[in-house]
């Protein structure tokens, strides 16, 4: 064997990880997971989202995080286990839009990130995943596919392209059940007398000898021994396995971005309530652009038994702000620095994201008001004192409304960003090398300079894979 490196996560970019540096049988591959090895489970592997996020088990029960100044702390979901976010996430794959990518290129001069580079790495992924058939749609992904022409736009565009308009959403899935990192990358990989997967292995902190890294050392003091560690423990871990190490660059915990998200509910009529639990619960997308930003907004719907805070039988229409300014951090929590983070995700911050969220929401009140809506839709509210939509219009109302009820999108990227090392913003490289130490990098959505505008888990993989060849060649490809 020529070579030991130890993976820290088994999440969307670890098991892809794990998966394709354990090929070289001259190459032992240790993946290192806090969670358990339960990511084959019924709920996991269905293809109604609502399954997994009804099974507490596989999600960190105590990461919390303020969404806006001044509001309260509020779980923050994120997958535990073999498999991560990757086995519990809602399945949604979108690649993201030219401009995330030239972004990083312009503005962290990240050149080999940009779009001409990404583009042939997700369209190798494309073959992976499957498309909205009609039979898979819920009454309301219906109504919203026929919904773009309300607001000017085309019906049912390839959500894979960057055109405005309504869509069918590809999923990492088959037409049975999830497909995605643990069931594409990591299982086929398992029987390799190269990989080892450990469960139930939280990783404190790297094992150094002054600026090289030796290895990790566990939360119950095992030390583990490799040549290479690499990072996939996500957005809000790897920082702190690095905080913990004594890494202290100055942007490390900082630049965290994730899409705001506000949703209106709505009460359908009796002939379109029951929603199938075997077909998934959300089929499709509608992208728009705001004033501030091109293909920048989503409304997703959803249909089913939501939560258990939420009336059964009815359906939302969700704004998202898919490409934002506003940055929040993460610090360790000083009395138990192994425990969770305290996270401060200050979205809206920006004028430009509170002007596009305005915007998304007047979209939603469009959308709703259309006649593909007004046929399934019984009365819409936007909280549990039944307040309709058309509240909103009142700029104060808005406003509170917002500091209340706006979440996250579980799209959190950017607390370790890629970056020359002559930037103090920046803690790895191109490479997700880390500066300042030899022998550690940053795989996974944390390394993200700014949020596609895309749910996150097909670039992470994209990332992932791209940095796995990059591994094996010593450059970018
Ligand atoms: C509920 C939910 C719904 C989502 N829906 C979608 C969607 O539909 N489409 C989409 O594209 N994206 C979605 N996302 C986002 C997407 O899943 C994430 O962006 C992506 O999975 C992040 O990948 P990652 O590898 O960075 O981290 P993760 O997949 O979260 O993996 C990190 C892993 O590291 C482990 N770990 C953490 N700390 C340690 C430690 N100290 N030692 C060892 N192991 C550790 C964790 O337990 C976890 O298994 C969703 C996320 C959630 C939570």
């Amino acid at each position: 064997m020529t070579e030991t490196v130890i993976v820290v996560g088994a999440g969307s970019a670890g098991c892809v990880a794990a998966a394709r540096l354990s090929e070289d049988p001259e190459r032992t591959v240790i993946l290192l997971e806090a969670g358990e090895d339960r990511g084959h489970e019924p709920e996991l592997r269905s293809l109604n989202w609502l399954d997994a996020l009804g099974h507490r088990d596989v999600f960190y029960p105590d990461l919390f995080a303020t969404k806006v100044q001044g509001g309260e702390a509020r779980l923050y979901q994120r997958g535990r286990g073999v498999g991560g976010s990757a086995s519990t996430n809602a399945m949604l794959a979108l690649p993201g839009l030219p401009q995330d990518y030239d972004g990083y290129a312009e503005r962290y001069g990240l050149a080999r990130w940009s779009w001409s580079e990404v583009q042939p790495w997700f369209a190798k992924l494309k073959p992976t995943l499957v498309r909205s058939t009609d039979e898979e749609l819920t009454p309301v992904d219906r109504a919203l596919l026929d919904s773009g022409t309300v607001l000017g736009l085309p019906d049912d565009v390839d959500a894979y392209t960057p055109e405005d308009g309504s869509a069918r959403l590809y999923r990492t899935a088959d037409r049975r059940e999830r497909r995605s990192s643990l069931e594409l990358w990591l299982d086929p990989a398992r029987g390799r007398g190269n990989l080892v997967v450990r469960p139930n292995s939280q990783v404190d902190r790297l094992l150094l000898d002054g600026a090289r890294v030796e290895g990790v050392i566990l939360a119950d003091g095992e030390e583990i021994r490799g040549d290479q560690v690499i990072l996939c423990a996500g957005v809000f871990e790897s920082p702190c396995v690095l905080m913990r190490s004594g890494v202290d660059r100055p942007g490390l915990g900082r630049g965290l971005q994730d899409h705001p998200a506000a949703s209106v509910y709505f009460s359908m009529k009796p002939e379109h309530r029951a929603a199938d639990r075997a077909i998934p619960c959300i089929g499709s997308v509608l992208r728009l652009s705001s004033s501030v930003g091109a293909g920048d907004l989503h409304l997703l719907p959803l249909h089913g038994e939501l939560l258990a805070s939420t009336p059964p039988s009815h359906g939302l229409l969700m704004a998202a702000v898919m490409r934002t300014r506003s940055r929040g951090e993460l610090t360790l929590n000083p009395e138990h620095p192994l425990a969770p983070p305290i996270v401060d995700e200050r979205m809206l911050t920006h004028p430009d994201d509170r002007r596009a969220m305005r915007e998304a929401i007047d979209a939603v009140a469009t959308v709703l008001s259309g006649d593909a809506f007004s046929e399934i839709v019984e009365q819409t509210f936007i909280d549990e004192h039944g307040t309709p939509v058309d509240a909103l219009r009142d700029e104060e109302v808005f406003d509170r409304w917002l500091s209340t009820y706006v979440g996250d999108y579980f799209h959190a990227v950017g607390t370790a960003r890629m970056g020359g090392a002559d930037d103090p913003d920046a803690v790895t490289d191109e490479l997700g090398r880390v500066h300042g130490l030899e022998g550690v990098s940053v795989w996974d959505a944390s390394i993200l300079p700014e949020v596609p505008s895309a749910n996150t888990h097909l670039p992470v993989v994209m990332l992932a894979e791209r940095l796995s060849a990059a591994h094996r060649s010593g450059s970018l490809v």
